[in-house]
């Protein structure tokens, strides 16, 4: 029996976790707060992340770092990008210092600001070689009240060195949990970070009160300015095509259980930034990942109109509406 160390318990570390212990794997979840391992521990609730739901009893919970990674062979990773680097710099002290050498993997969807790095980058940069096996990123179209519900969701598990991405396929396939592998780690990642910022453009077309068209049309054009910018930095085209290209684009542009979605819409429907970031709770990936793909698409001097409007709605306080005027208006060109 493997035991895996799940770092972070929000809405989806809880519910992976949970698979990993039906799946019949030892497993420990670490949260920040004393309240939430009591609650998980005793109630098998998680009530702030995913009401209603009832963890399988095996799920330990605990705050203390050392003891969730103590003899783990996996380390998964579900925080948000903006968490990450501070959070695998403590794991890979722990590691090493107890001499670890598991599978890391995680199923966040951003990119760090600032440096613009992707998720497996900082890993690569936090945990020194000799703790760690492989680095794969787990990642498609899947919201954790679904999977939670154990309806059907198919997924990726990318990694440059496939025999850690089988390990992880392994580990977290079932009967309604299906995982594929892929060796395009970079476009694995980026399809996955760069969907949340066309999500928020979909949402606030639907706050907007647009129709199925514009939707259609946004998610199409969409898709093809992240591939420009995921092929500019090296992702392989058919990864936009695979589940955490256009499939997570899909799920997280129609799905109400979609963070950045919903942001959108409230946005859409004249809310303040501010209270919808308040209000939400949770992480909303795509406020960030915007900034960094704006910033990139400028150095690598690649046409991003959808992002750069959703960019200037953001950071800049430009009129929504406004925003979609002026994109209908670009010149005319080939598709
Ligand atoms: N929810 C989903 O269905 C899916 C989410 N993802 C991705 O997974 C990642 C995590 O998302 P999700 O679980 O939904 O997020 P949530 O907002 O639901 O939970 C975030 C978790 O991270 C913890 N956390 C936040 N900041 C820090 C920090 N600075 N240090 C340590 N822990 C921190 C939170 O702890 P606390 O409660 O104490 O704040 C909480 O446990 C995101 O990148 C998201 O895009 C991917 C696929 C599906
Ligand atoms: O990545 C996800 C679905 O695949 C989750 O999307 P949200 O963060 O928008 O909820």
């Amino acid at each position: 029996m493997s035991k895996v160390a799940v770092i972070g318990a929000g809405s989806w570390g809880s519910v992976l976790a949970n698979i990993l212990v039906m799946n019949g794997h030892k497993v420990y979840i670490w949260s920040r707060r004393k309240e939430q391992v009591d609650e998980l521990n005793k109630q098998h609730t998680n009530r702030h992340y995913l009401a209603n739901f009832t963890y399988d009893k095996r799920l330990v919970a605990s705050v203390e770092l050392e003891k969730v990674l103590d003899d783990a062979t996996m380390v998964l990773f579900a925080i948000p990008t903006k968490a990450m680097r501070t959070v695998t710099a403590d794991v890979a002290s722990i590691l090493n210092a107890k001499g670890l050498k598991p599978t890391i993997v995680h199923a966040s969807k951003g990119l760090e600001l600032g440096t613009h790095k992707r998720i497996s980058e900082i890993i690569g940069e936090e945990i020194a070689e000799e703790n760690r096996e492989g680095i794969v990123a787990l990642s498609g179209p899947s919201h954790a009240e679904e999977v939670a519900k154990r309806d059907i969701t198919l997924v990726t598990a990318a990694s440059t060195e496939l025999k850690s991405a089988k390990n992880v396929q392994r580990m977290f396939m079932n009967n309604y949990f299906r995982v594929y592998t892929n060796t395009d780690i970079i476009g694995v990642e980026l399809g996955a970070a760069f969907k949340n910022i066309i999500a928020l453009g979909a949402g606030a077309l639907h706050g907007l009160g647009y129709g199925d068209d514009a939707k259609a049309a946004l998610m199409t054009r969409g898709l093809a300015e992240i591939a420009r910018l995921g092929i500019a930095l090296g992702a392989d085209p058919m990864t936009f095509i695979g589940l955490s290209g256009v499939g997570d684009l899909i799920v997280t542009c129609t799905s109400v259980h979609s963070r950045n979605w919903r942001a959108g819409d409230q946005l859409g429907r004249g809310e303040e930034l501010q209270n919808v970031i308040e209000n939400m709770g949770m992480v909303i990936e795509g406020l960030s990942t915007t900034k960094a793909a704006y910033e990139l698409a400028l150095q690598k001097k690649i046409d991003m109109p959808i992002t750069t409007a959703i960019y200037q709605v953001l950071y800049e306080g430009k009129n929504i509406k406004r925003a979609i005027s002026d994109l209908m208006q670009r010149e005319g060109r080939s598709e």
